[in-house]
């Protein structure tokens, strides 16, 4: 990339000092007398404009925080992580220069702040309102937490405080017109900047933390991730373009590095670049806005740019300091205009500006302000089901949806010009057949961002890879319309793990007899005209968009309807559009999909509307035909998008084909797991003939199918998959020789059971305090896959929330994680088991007993009572739920209890009276235990009541 030279260091701040507005949350100029504040910074890290900031200094003391939590940072590429530490250094510095700190802490944001909010006695805590729906969810769990936190002496909980940085004054954000050009015609004024507040810092002691390396923080997020997870992100590291040579077999030729996620090269000293390719401006806020001042006068700097495209220097440069709130895009904006001013005597033209950087910083900051108002307003198609979500890849936001509970993934790609919604009768549909589907609108289309940039096929592959990634997190069927076909097969090709099988619908791309490989270009630039050819393009698909709309719809044109039209009109007028229009002048769709999908044939299915006016169908589908024969092709009466025309007739074909997709892929995988099983046995018997039991450790240590932390659930899965899980566990392997080694010591293990709102968790504490058990509650690691979004936790959610049992594998398996990670050897596992089927899993997979069961024995209406003012903001905490929790307490535990009755091992607590009272009847049991004395931090009494305790022995 040519860029002209960018003043390294910029000399002397070229800003001026400017007249800042007050913040409106924040006008009043009382001050909270003796009360604490916890501002917690996430991507808005700055000083300066942070009304969050400014409005927490009316306290008396404020401590800043950043959270270093693995669910916000694991979003993160190499490249942000490290501009992230490079601002947190300078955040902390500037603070430090006030006479305060940063705060730095690791772990889930609802546990840091509510113990930090604990430890402080923090009356309030100020954090930024988000838009991205894992960060909501985040948010969310905070908000809910704090409700829980009652401090002593104070009556009420502290508050959370969600605050915005508003580009436009305007009374309310969320009722505004969809329409950029509606929009425009409101001229809402732009609000100026607010000054960089002055607080005082809390007087006590506290633990600032450290700044992490790089390293540092990989290894942290490293750790949080399973094997598969760690494996995808590597999987994510290289660009396409990269990936494509590789499989191409031109790797060797190009000497090109990953455009996407390499590092950031060496920092240029002394200067705001952190590139060496000086492409992208880092450092904290001083430096950025010294950087943009610069940027603002060297308006050759943007010409130079010309040669990409004209305004694409700005996002370039500063798009990823934007996104982490080093800038706030109101300074930016304040920024330009002033300079501006400065060059025109004060004059702004009504005509355009004078320098192109400060068109290119305006155009830049308003049009991702745009695309957060869509986020921040984003409607819902249908009330009940597809509530749109937003994630952010690579600084922009992208709009999507997921619907269905259970059963296999499903990615459904939209075609050029449309959006998820163009899915809108198939989405629930497909849900339907017990299919989990998410839609997506990729970036430059619907109400998805449209950045300016060069949009290239590839860049879209890498947008679903990640995607794929981040927010699907497994491997899916995956439909694609017209272009979204070829993107598709692109990433089947490209990343063929994250594909289970691919969907083409009046696909884009061709099919190719005889194909040899052509080379690929690699300079990615806007064609000469294109441009111009974009713009006409734009005016006549706008001008025609209704005919050309129900060409595509031959068979049934009252598809083509106003919805469809009015929403592509509605996009086409959103700022960017014209450049995602050149991309058509410049994709490069010359691997045909025959080269693309070879190998992964059978697992492809064409849908093919034969009416297709833009494509020759016949001609296509008789060369699929020869060139392809291993693929399913299904032709339809239809034109070019036969899922939206004929939703009834192409619904139960991907239905079904996702049910052979799926089926075939089992049999792969029991073929596959059954191979490695019978290798396995092989193994076992071999060395069961010869070895003690201490060698199966390494058996088990070596065999790449038991490897990492869940080797006896992977088995067990393998197993179960071949439906010999019995006779597998118990006739090859035998509990004496399992491969799930016994730790040197068998672990202690105590099962609290109880109804809920039997004070389990309350007196699991008191344990814990008393005998240094490691605490494990199921619910509690259930509710954390909920907030962590993991395949899970939509599934777990929907249980909970009906007072349901969630499947014995899943919890055995979060607890099974919990004790190998452990360096305890005594547990206290909380609210398992839950059912007979979850003890006798617990026991396949876990192999292990229970030394004690607690029973909290306590009367419903005390249950209820108890629940019902618990306050920690738990979605099942509610009397409909409650009573359902309470019949499956009664129809599934009992059973439990009676069991571990019968084999002597259950200590049945009446659970009425104080907590205090209660544990004095606790303590003589764990007392007559020697291993846990050993621990114990206090001496304790028996005081053992017959009438309270009893043992079933
Ligand atoms: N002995 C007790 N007397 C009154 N309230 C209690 C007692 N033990 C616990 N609680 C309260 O009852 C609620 C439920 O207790 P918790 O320990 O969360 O129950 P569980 O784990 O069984 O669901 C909590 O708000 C807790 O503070
Ligand atoms: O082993 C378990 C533990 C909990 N749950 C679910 O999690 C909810 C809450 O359980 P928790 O122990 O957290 O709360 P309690 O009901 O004891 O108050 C239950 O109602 C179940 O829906 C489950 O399915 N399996």
């Amino acid at each position: 990339m040519a860029l002209l030279a960018l003043p390294h260091l910029i000399p002397h701040r070229l800003r001026r000092n400017h007249r800042r507005n007050q913040c409106r949350c924040c006008s009043s100029s009382a001050t909270n007398e003796g009360s604490t504040a916890v501002v917690w910074f996430k991507h808005d890290l700055r000083v300066d404009d942070h009304p969050g900031l400014l409005a927490a200094s009316k306290h008396s003391a404020v401590i800043p925080l950043y959270v270093l939590d693995r669910r916000i940072l694991s979003r993160y590429t190499t490249d942000t992580l490290e501009l992230a530490i490079i601002a947190l250094e300078d955040l902390r510095k500037t603070l430090k220069k006030q006479g305060s700190n940063l705060m730095l802490r690791y772990g889930n944001a609802e546990n840091v702040i509510a113990d930090l909010v604990k430890e402080v006695r923090a009356h309030s805590v100020f954090v930024e309102e988000e838009v991205e729906y894992h960060l909501c969810n985040v948010l969310d769990g905070v908000k809910k937490k704090l409700e829980g936190v009652y401090l002593s002496g104070e009556g009420k909980p502290p508050r959370i405080v969600f605050w915005q940085t508003p580009f436009y004054e305007s009374q309310s954000l969320t009722d505004l017109p969809q329409s950029w050009e509606e929009f425009k015609k409101l001229k809402l004024p732009i609000s100026l900047p607010v000054p960089a507040a002055r607080f005082s810092s809390p007087g006590s002691e506290l633990q600032w933390g450290s700044l992490p390396t790089l390293d540092d923080l990989k290894d942290y997020l490293k750790e949080s991730l399973c094997e598969k997870e760690n494996n995808w992100r590597e999987m994510a590291q290289a660009s396409a373009e990269r990936v494509l040579m590789e499989r191409l077999g031109n790797l060797k030729e190009s000497s090109m590095e990953p455009i996407v996620d390499g590092s950031l090269g060496k920092k240029v000293d002394n200067s705001a670049f952190v590139t060496s390719k000086r492409d992208t401006v880092g450092g904290g806020n001083e430096t950025v806005l010294n950087a943009l001042a610069g940027y603002l006068r060297c308006i050759s700097y943007e010409s130079g740019m010309l040669l990409i495209r004209p305004g694409a220097s700005f996002f370039k440069l500063f798009g990823p300091v934007l996104c982490l709130g080093i800038v706030s895009r109101r300074s930016v904006h304040y920024e330009a205009i002033e300079y501006e001013k400065e060059r025109n005597a004060g004059f702004i033209s009504p005509f355009g500006y004078s320098a192109a950087t400060v068109s290119a910083a305006t155009d830049t900051v308003r049009s991702m302000e745009w695309y957060y108002l869509l986020a921040l307003n984003r409607e819902r198609i249908d009330e009940k089901r597809l509530a749109i979500r937003i994630w952010r890849w690579k600084g922009y936001l992208i709009q999507y949806t997921v619907v269905g509970n259970e059963g296999p993934a499903v990615l459904l790609v939209h075609g050029f010009g449309a959006f998820l919604e163009h899915y809108r009768d198939n989405v629930d549909n497909i849900a339907n057949s017990k299919n989990r589907v998410w839609t997506i609108t990729v970036l430059g289309f619907g109400k998805s961002e449209k950045p300016n940039i060069i949009y290239t096929e590839l860049l879209w592959a890498e947008l679903l890879r990640d995607f794929m990634i981040e927010v699907v997190g497994e491997p899916a069927h995956c439909v694609g319309n017209s272009i979204g076909g070829y993107f598709v097969a692109l990433m089947a090709f490209l990343w063929p793990a994250l594909v289970k099988s691919v969907v083409l619908v009046n696909s884009a791309g061709n099919v190719v007899p005889g194909y040899s490989l052509l080379p690929i270009s690699r300079e990615r630039r806007v064609p000469f005209g294109a441009q111009l050819g974009a713009r006409l393009l734009l005016f006549f698909l706008q001008f025609n968009v209704k005919k050309l709309l129900k060409d595509c719809y031959p068979v049934n044109p009252a598809r083509a309807d106003d919805f469809l039209v009015t929403e592509m009109l509605r996009a086409s007028r959103d700022p960017g559009v014209v450049m995602v229009l050149e991309s058509i002048f410049g994709f490069d769709l010359s691997l045909p999909l025959n080269y693309l999908l070879k190998g992964f044939e059978e697992k492809t299915l064409v849908i093919q509307g034969m009416k297709d006016p833009i494509s020759d169908p016949q001609k296509k589908v008789a060369l699929l035909k020869e060139l392809c024969p291993a693929m399913v092709i299904k032709q339809v009466n239809a034109g070019h998008c036969p899922h939206d025309e004929i939703p009834e007739e192409v619904n139960p074909i991907i239905c079904e084909w996702i049910v052979k997709a799926t089926s075939d892929d089992q049999e792969e995988l029991k073929a596959s797991s059954s191979q490695q099983i019978c290798h396995i046995k092989e193994i076992a018997d071999k060395w069961r003939k010869k070895t003690t039991k201490k060698m199966w450790r390494r058996v088990a240590l070596l065999s790449p199918m038991i490897s990492s932390s869940s080797r006896s659930l992977t088995l067990n899965q393998a197993a179960s998959g071949l439906k010999v899980g019995e006779s597998f566990a118990t006739d090859i392997i035998k509990p004496e020789e399992r491969i799930l080694p016994p730790k040197e010591k068998a672990p202690f293990i105590t099962f609290v059971l109880g109804g809920p709102g039997s004070g389990k968790g309350t007196q699991c504490e008191k344990i814990v305090e008393t005998f240094g058990l490691q605490h494990l509650s199921a619910g509690d690691l259930l509710r954390r896959e909920i907030a962590m979004h993991t395949e899970n936790g939509d599934m777990i959610l929907n249980l909970i929330k009906d007072g349901k049992i969630v499947p014995s594998e899943v919890t055995v398996k979060l607890i099974q994680k919990e004790l190998e990670s452990s360096d305890s050897r005594k547990f206290l596992i909380d609210g398992f088991p839950r059912t007979e089927e979850n003890r006798v899993a617990f026991e396949r997979i876990i192999r292990a007993d229970p030394d004690v069961v607690l029973f909290f024995d306590c009367p419903e209406e005390e249950m209820v009572k108890r629940v019902l003012n618990r306050n920690q903001g738990r979605i099942d905490d509610n009397i409909t739920t409650m009573k359902k929790r309470l019949k499956i307490f009664n129809a599934l535990n009992r059973p439990v209890i009676d069991y571990y009755k019968n084999k002597g091992k259950l200590y049945t607590i009446n659970a009425v009276g104080t907590v205090d009272d209660i544990f004095q009847h606790v303590l003589p049991i764990f007392n007559s235990f020697e291993q846990l004395k050993e621990s114990s931090h206090v001496n304790p009494q028996s005081h053992l009541g017959p009438s309270l305790v009893e043992n079933s022995s």
